[in-house]
């Protein structure tokens, strides 16, 4: 069990850049989120309205623990609140190399907003009201700041941080993790 874990907020680019290093480094890719909504026979969405938060959190703790579970190396894209969780971060440290992708808030808001009408992240469609006098983006930036707040902690446990520029250009990561001594 040595899988390579992407953490972060929504919008970090976890499924797109972890679908890319997969590729460079020839290991299956794994989504989080997909494994729980197969293994839940609905969407995300609708397992926040079937069984609210508490509901999704269990059902995202037990598919990482399956999945850490797996002897196979892998890549694996977490959820946003993966890390935060039923001991989840205890988890990734010690069946991989959990990395944080640490994008500025701005160019999270930014990706989030473009994509909001697609309705697919429960916690940021509540983060805009329909009544809200903000934009969009600002409500978005707003939740951003205020859920790293409360993430932060979590996600500094992470084996390799990659801020900024560094965390939006798969070579870049994988020099970051090369840097860091990480192996396949
Ligand atoms: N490196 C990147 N540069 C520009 N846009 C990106 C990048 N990574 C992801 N995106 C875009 O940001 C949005 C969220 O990406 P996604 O991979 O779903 O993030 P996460 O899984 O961390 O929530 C998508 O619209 C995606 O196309
Ligand atoms: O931040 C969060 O708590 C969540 C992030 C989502 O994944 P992405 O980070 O891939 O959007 C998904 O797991 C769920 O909607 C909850
Ligand atoms: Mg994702």
């Amino acid at each position: 069990m040595n899988h390579l874990y992407l953490i972060g907020l929504p919008g970090s680019g976890k499924t797109t850049l972890g679908r890319r290093l997969a590729s460079h480094y020839g290991r299956p890719f794994l989504d989080l989120d997909a494994v729980i909504v197969t293994a839940a026979g609905q969407d995300i969405p609708a397992i926040f309205e079937a069984e609210g938060e508490a509901g999704f959190r269990q059902r995202e703790a037990d598919a990482l623990r399956e999945v850490a579970a797996r002897p196979e190396p892998l890549v694996v894209a977490t959820g946003g609140g993966t890390p935060c969780f039923h001991q989840n971060m205890e988890v990734l440290r010690a069946t991989g190399f959990p990395v944080w992708l640490d994008v500025p808030l701005a160019t999270l808001a930014r990706r989030l907003a473009a994509g909001a009408q697609a309705n697919t992240r429960p916690l940021v469609t509540a983060a805009h009201g329909p009544n809200s006098p903000e934009t969009l983006e600002n409500s978005l930036k707003r939740w951003l700041g205020q859920t790293l707040a409360a993430r932060r902690r979590f996600y500094s446990q992470a084996r390799l941080r990659c801020p900024g520029a560094t965390s939006t250009r798969p070579a870049a990561v994988v020099a970051a993790l090369a840097e860091a001594g990480f192996q396949f």
